[in-house]
């Protein structure tokens, strides 16, 4: 069995670290008489059917199944109002600087108190897809959020037969299984944009006031991920694929923030120039000492922006969320999708989507890409050492999109430095940097820097950034180097021409050089210096602005 879900009556006792207050909080609601199992897909798509508001499309599902549904699932839109998106701020984690548990554990009991009034549904999952990783996670939400059940249901693994098998034949941890709470009709007067409580070293979390299904994913995420992290694996939010080249494989993962391009990158089809391998493109884990990958879901919960209905991939949704319907001439309700009734509308689409699709690569890396929205790089930057690597994924330079619920007087278009893309990290930083820079090191593996946004006022477009990483793995590039910087290098691109005598733009380049390294120093001084960085990333920093 893989994570804990069970005990001797002697182990429930005070010193079993797997214990906590907040823990037992949680885990106790899920034992009340008002909530009812449920069993399988077929039981969830059914209830999901029944709620009020569900729109039943006439688009059939695919692949029913092997996805475990019924014959004649259709596809399922449901609208959350008027936040469509993940509320970074209303995290907040058990155990970080200033965080007060006893006033969160008072805040909990009487948000769990008032939960009984209502009827709860539960589930299992199981969170990772390989035999060397795996979590059970159990999840608690109310009537009235079907469809976010059935969703995580679906972007998750849910437990039958076959991985109820796997599971039990998977590497033991010493872990709790995960239990998620979520009420999304909780209220709080102290807590308007809802509360997203973690206690990650007890794998539990409760979701509260938030509809938004990437909630539930993300913290699920960010369980599965400390639970990895605690266990020798580097916790990844990024998108990872396998290109199967004539005369090599190679192995690439992008990561960045959430609507700023992992998915774009990592299920392109190339035109269907290469054979590639798919392992996620959102989130996996890659072993610190083997480099093997493995991913946590099997589905993909991604943005339809770009996709109109006529697109080949909108044959693989399952369910959507917060987007339109309308009739088409045969009298069927279709969705509205590219974002016409409002930003961030999204799908959880099958795993079949993706043509060749694995769960775990047992190959290393063979490049790492962060993607930024810093306006002072070309569209591809590469990064030769492996600190300086580490350092650029620690000061990733990006921009917040729709899919996040921005809270307060926040400008989308001002830069913010968002560490391996990863918002979600319930542990230090620094460990963080160690995993990332050892990883460069131990593996030797490139570094690229893709600009997503605009450089020099013009914008880099995804062609550009797709096109630049099919010259990088068929190794048809030329890299120049980037001005004075030793260890750093461009791709000279049409269009985008780097002028290292433009006075101008090397003073950008060195303001956005300086953010980073202010942000390594703010980091040593913030939170009681819980986030503080080895010496080695100011150093690194500091050196190449001296080689301006
Ligand atoms: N150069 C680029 N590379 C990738 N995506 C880009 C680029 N420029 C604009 N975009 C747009 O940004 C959005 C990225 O969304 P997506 O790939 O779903 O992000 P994520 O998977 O990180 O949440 C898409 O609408 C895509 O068209
Ligand atoms: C759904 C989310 O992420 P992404 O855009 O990375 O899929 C999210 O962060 O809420």
């Amino acid at each position: 069995m893989a994570t804990i879900g069970d005990f001797d009556h002697s182990e429930v006792e005070k010193e079993n670290r797997l214990f906590s207050r907040v823990k037992t909080l949680v885990e106790t609601a899920f034992y009340g008489n008002n909530v009812t199992y449920v069993e399988n897909l077929h039981q969830a798509y059914y209830n999901a059917t029944q709620t009020p508001g569900t729109i039943i499309t006439d688009m059939s599902v695919k692949h029913t199944q092997e996805l475990g549904l019924p014959e004649e699932a259709k596809m399922l839109i449901f609208n959350d109002g008027k936040v469509v998106g993940r509320t970074a701020a209303a995290r907040v984690v058990i155990g970080h600087p200033g965080v007060d548990s006893d006033y969160y554990q008072g805040i909990l009991r009487e948000a769990l108190y008032q939960s009984t009034k209502q009827q709860f549904y539960t589930a299992n999952v199981i969170v990772g897809l390989d035999e060397k990783f795996m979590v059970k996670s159990h999840i608690m939400l109310p009537e009235g959020f079907e469809n976010n059940l059935y969703s995580y249901l679906l972007n998750f693994q849910m437990e039958n037969e076959h991985w109820q098998k796997r599971y039990e034949d998977s590497i033991s941890y010493k872990e709790n299984d995960i239990y998620l709470f979520a009420d999304p009709n909780w209220h709080h007067p102290d807590f308007p944009f809802g509360l997203a409580l973690f206690d990650p070293e007890h794998n539990v979390a409760a979701i509260l006031g938030l509809r938004y299904f990437g909630e539930l994913k993300k913290a699920t995420l960010t369980l599965a991920w400390a639970t990895a992290h605690r266990n020798n694996y580097v916790a990844c939010h990024g998108g990872i694929k396998q290109y199967h080249l004539p005369d090599k494989n190679y192995t690439m993962a992008a990561f960045g923030l959430s609507g700023s391009g992992k998915s774009t990158i990592t299920l392109t089809k190339h035109g269907g120039k290469y054979k590639v391998d798919v392992l996620h493109d959102d989130a996996f884990v890659i072993h610190r000492d083997t480099g093997a990958t493995v991913a946590l879901e099997p589905s993909y919960f991604d943005k339809v922006q770009d996709y109109p209905l006529t697109h080949a991939t909108v044959d693989y949704y399952l369910t959507m969320q917060n987007v339109g319907a309308t009739q088409d001439k045969n009298g069927n309700t279709v969705p509205v999708l590219q974002d016409i009734r409002n930003g961030n509308g999204r799908t959880v689409k099958s795993r079949y989507v993706t043509e060749n699709r694995v769960d775990a690569l047992n190959d290393k890396l063979d490049g790492i890409f962060w993607i930024m929205k810093d306006d002072s790089l070309p569209p591809v930057v590469k990064v030769e050492d492996p600190i300086l690597a580490a350092v650029f994924g620690l000061t990733l330079s990006t921009k917040r999109t729709t899919a996040e619920n921005v809270v307060g007087d926040v400008d989308l278009s001002q830069l913010v430095i968002e560490p391996y893309a990863d918002p979600f990290r319930a542990y230090p930083l620094a460990e963080d940097y160690r995993n990332f820079r050892d990883l460069f090191n131990k593996n030797n593996i490139a570094c690229y820097v893709l600009n997503t946004g605009e450089f020099q006022g013009k914008d880099i477009t995804p062609q550009v950034t797709l096109s630049s990483i099919e010259k990088i793995i068929t190794d048809e590039t030329s890299f120049a180097p980037f001005g004075p910087i030793e260890k750093m290098s461009y791709l000279p691109l049409h269009d985008y021409e780097v002028d290292f005598n433009n006075e101008e733009y090397v003073q950008k380049v060195k303001d956005r050089l300086q953010g980073r390294l202010d942000f390594i120093l703010k980091e040593n001084e913030e939170n009681e210096g819980y986030d503080a960085l080895p010496k080695e990333t100011e150093e690194a920093m500091r050196h190449i602005l001296a080689e301006l």
